[in-house]
């Protein structure tokens, strides 16, 4: 069969919905803008989660994917956290992924290889193919510029980074010690091996996308881009966000969204943690009487409660029991017409640009947050797990777009701390601030992703190094 002339790229997404959303949005843009093809090669460790075949299955058809065959993980202490797992599942899968890749260098002009944070070990079979080896980095300028930091933290610093009381990554606000992303938190444990080890193949690369854009995190993306030996060209390429009003997700959603229809604009507090965030028992309680006490609308992705780990979803985005079970008594009768409660997965895409919601409790996952952006809601930031606690400090003490939830002594938000940040934001003065605030960031994203924003520009220059690529 002859070959495609046409350029082509393969992008290994590690697992997680939180990973594979923005890659599947870069592809969209890059085939859109740039004519290249592309397949996701996806490397896995169980069969694929539903909410992965529907994004999938709503790929235009310049994009292909392959399921790489299962890696064998029965070997890992059920405690092995998710960093830990997501690096082996990548790990364990190159000889899949160099029979993959021999298939479609045999059809097609491949050039690169882009994998994301935690997917650098697949740079070990990029030589063997010439390719052009990228990361895009999924969440933001701060945490790259931490993850370029970390090698030379790692050897100054000989405590716990829990116990510093500030930490200063280049070009950006400080943050406490127990802010930094959740595989730095124990630093005995596998998941900063992996985190570590990581960090120093970021070299490896070519070039380092970013989906953030150079307005929102200035101070970051220029120290990310100040010129060093080994360090790679670094993209601000996003925000790049859901935003295909067609593309239902997994659930169709009509239900919510036919909700939302009824509710008067911008009445609505939108309440998520994400493809993989949940509470405890005693939490998603406190949570359910915190908004009936707020008084105000909202519409809440409900999960079952889990008292161990706050990511217990993260590689399925589904609850195993019914959550509804969870709630406390009478609630959903209580805040009926006033309040919309879906289990597990909402159409948040559609949700956030409906024109009925007027804030987004979040658990500050990246994008979450720029699909709030995009569409200028205001937050408040509840974050649970890896790099969140960093965002939240971002989002609320820089930028200051978001309204803060603080947990008490025992790790809790309580009722009364919940309905106060819910009035805060939907009806107080402070909540006039971030809305406003948010607004212009709005305009700033799509001027970033305007014909010659910045953003644009980035991804081009990237389009053309590839292009330069296939004519050696
Ligand atoms: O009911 C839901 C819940 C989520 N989503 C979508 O799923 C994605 C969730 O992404 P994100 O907000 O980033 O959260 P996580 O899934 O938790 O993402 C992981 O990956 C992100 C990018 O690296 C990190 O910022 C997070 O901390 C990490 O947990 C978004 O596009 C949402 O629109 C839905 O469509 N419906």
């Amino acid at each position: 069969m002859a070959k495609t002339q046409t350029p082509h790229i393969a992008i290994l997404p590690s697992p997680g919905m939180g990973h594979l959303i923005p890659l599947v949005e870069f592809a969209k843009r890059f085939v859109q803008q740039h004519n290249f093809t592309v397949t996701f090669v996806i490397p896995t460790a169980d069969s694929p989660s539903k909410a992965q075949i529907s994004t999938l299955d709503s790929l235009p058809s310049s994009i292909d994917y392959v399921f790489l065959p299962p890696v064998d993980l029965s070997d890992l202490p059920q405690d092995a956290k998710i960093e830990t797992v997501i690096s082996l599942t990548v790990a364990r899968s190159l000889s899949f992924l160099r029979d993959a890749l021999k298939s479609l260098a045999a059809k097609t002009k491949l050039v690169g290889l882009v994998v994301d944070l935690f997917g650098t070990d697949a740079f070990d079979v990029t030589g063997e193919f010439n390719l052009s080896p990228y990361i895009f980095f999924p969440s933001t300028a701060m945490a790259l510029s931490l993850f370029h930091y970390l090698p030379k933290l790692d050897q100054m610093v000989s405590c716990e980074y829990r116990e510093l009381p500030e930490v200063r990554i280049p070009g950006c606000i400080p943050i406490r010690g127990k802010e930094m992303l959740d595989p730095a938190q124990d630093r005995k444990n596998d998941a900063y091996k992996w985190l570590l080890h990581h960090a120093k193949r970021y070299r490896l690369a070519e070039g380092i996308m970013v989906n953030s854009f150079v307005e929102l995190e200035a101070g970051a993306t220029k120290a990310l881009q100040e010129k060093e030996p080994d360090k790679p060209p670094v993209y601000p390429v996003g925000p790049l966000v859901n935003v295909d009003a067609s593309n239902k997700g997994q659930a169709d959603g009509t239900d919510c969204l036919k909700w939302l229809d009824e509710q008067p604009h911008g009445s609505v507090l939108y309440v998520s943690f994400g493809s993989g965030g949940t509470l405890s028992s005693n939490q998603l309680n406190e949570l359910a009487v915190g908004l009936e006490m707020s008084e105000h609308r909202f519409l809440w992705v409900v999960r079952s409660p889990n008292d161990k780990v706050a990511n217990a979803t993260f590689f399925s985005a589904e609850s195993q029991k019914d959550p509804f079970d969870f709630l406390p008594k009478g609630f959903l009768e209580r805040t009926k017409g006033r309040g919309l409660v879906v289990p597990s997965w909402a159409p948040q895409a559609q949700v956030l640009s409906h024109s009925s919601t007027g804030g987004f409790l979040t658990h500050c996952g990246w994008n979450s947050t720029l699909e709030s952006i995009v569409n200028g809601v205001p937050l408040i930031a509840w974050p649970l797990y890896a790099e969140q606690k960093m965002n939240a400090a971002m989002l609320t003490q820089d930028i200051k777009v978001a309204l803060r939830t603080e947990p008490n002594e025992n790790g809790l938000v309580c009722r009364d701390e919940i309905a106060k940040a819910v009035k805060g934001l939907m009806e107080g003065e402070e909540g006039k601030g971030v809305r406003n605030r948010m607004k212009d960031l709005k305009e700033a994203a799509a001027k970033a992703l305007s014909e010659n924003g910045s953003s644009t520009k980035a991804l081009s220059e990237v389009a053309t190094r590839w292009r330069n690529r296939t004519a050696i």
